[in-house]
């Protein structure tokens, strides 16, 4: 118990910074991740979210921040990818991730897999785990099946839960109100005052990912705001 609470205590009202690029991404590669991780780091943040072994291991090796390690994989007829069977879980262990991420929400599972057997491992490991979830009763029951946090990562990623552009603040003040446990803010942060509302309304701390280290969809952001103007002046520059 003692090591989890000290992982919690060090992501407490703090930035975690979700260092991500799949394969087929311009910035996939483990090296050029721990490098975002460094400057993650520089820029005062208290954590990191990786997804594989060898991102996570060398982001451990650049950086001295606790990382939240997940393993996305698919399996054919699953609907859960993010690190969906023990299989992922051993291998995060072996990657010395500090604290698990997993789906926890009730969408199919490859074959005889499920949540409870993942949490339950991990507690006999001893190991911080973070369940994503997409709806308040998925909160409450990762909460009732003891997980040390959740995190809001997958609202809007089920068909069943809240489909919009922003945060879901929602259900992050629900879960702040109902849960004993602390609640992580994830998911669609893309402003600073996002992040502060986010603390305001009680969560624990706030991970962002792509508007910080996915900078393909940044520029698609700016470009969205330059189509706008060009669509606004008349003017397509033919003339
Ligand atoms: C739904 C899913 O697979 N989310 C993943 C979970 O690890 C990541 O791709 C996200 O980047 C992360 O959750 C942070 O969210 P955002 O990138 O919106 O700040």
């Amino acid at each position: 118990m003692g090591t989890l609470n000290t992982i919690l205590q060090k992501l407490r009202h703090g930035l975690i910074v979700s260092c991500q690029a799949l394969p087929g991404e311009p910035l996939h590669g483990a090296e050029i991740m721990a490098r975002m991780a460094a400057a993650a780091e520089e820029g005062g943040a208290v954590g990191i979210r990786a997804n594989g072994s060898a991102d996570i291991r060398a982001i451990k090796s650049a950086v001295s921040l606790p990382v939240i390690g997940i393993i996305k994989r698919d399996y054919p007829g699953s609907e859960v990818y993010i690190t969906p069977t023990l299989r992922e879980i051993d291998e995060l262990l072996e990657a010395g991730a500090d604290m698990i991420a997993f789906d926890a929400t009730r969408q199919k599972r490859p074959g005889d897999s499920t949540l409870e057997q993942i949490v339950a491992f991990l507690h006999r490991s001893g190991t911080a785990s973070m369940a994503d979830i997409s709806i308040l009763e998925e909160a409450v029951h990762a909460e009732a099946l003891g997980v040390t946090c959740v995190s809001t990562t997958l609202s809007g990623y089920t068909p069943y839960s809240l489909q919009q552009e922003g945060p879901n603040f929602e259900l992050l003040q629900s879960a702040v109100d109902r849960l004993s446990i602390p609640v992580i803010a994830e998911g669609r942060m893309n402003e600073p005052a996002q992040v502060q509302q986010a603390l305001e309304l009680g969560a624990y701390a706030v991970v962002v990912g792509s508007a910080i280290t996915r900078p393909q969809l940044i520029t698609g952001r700016f470009m969205a705001a330059i189509r706008k103007v060009a669509v606004n002046d008349g003017n397509d520059g033919s003339d």
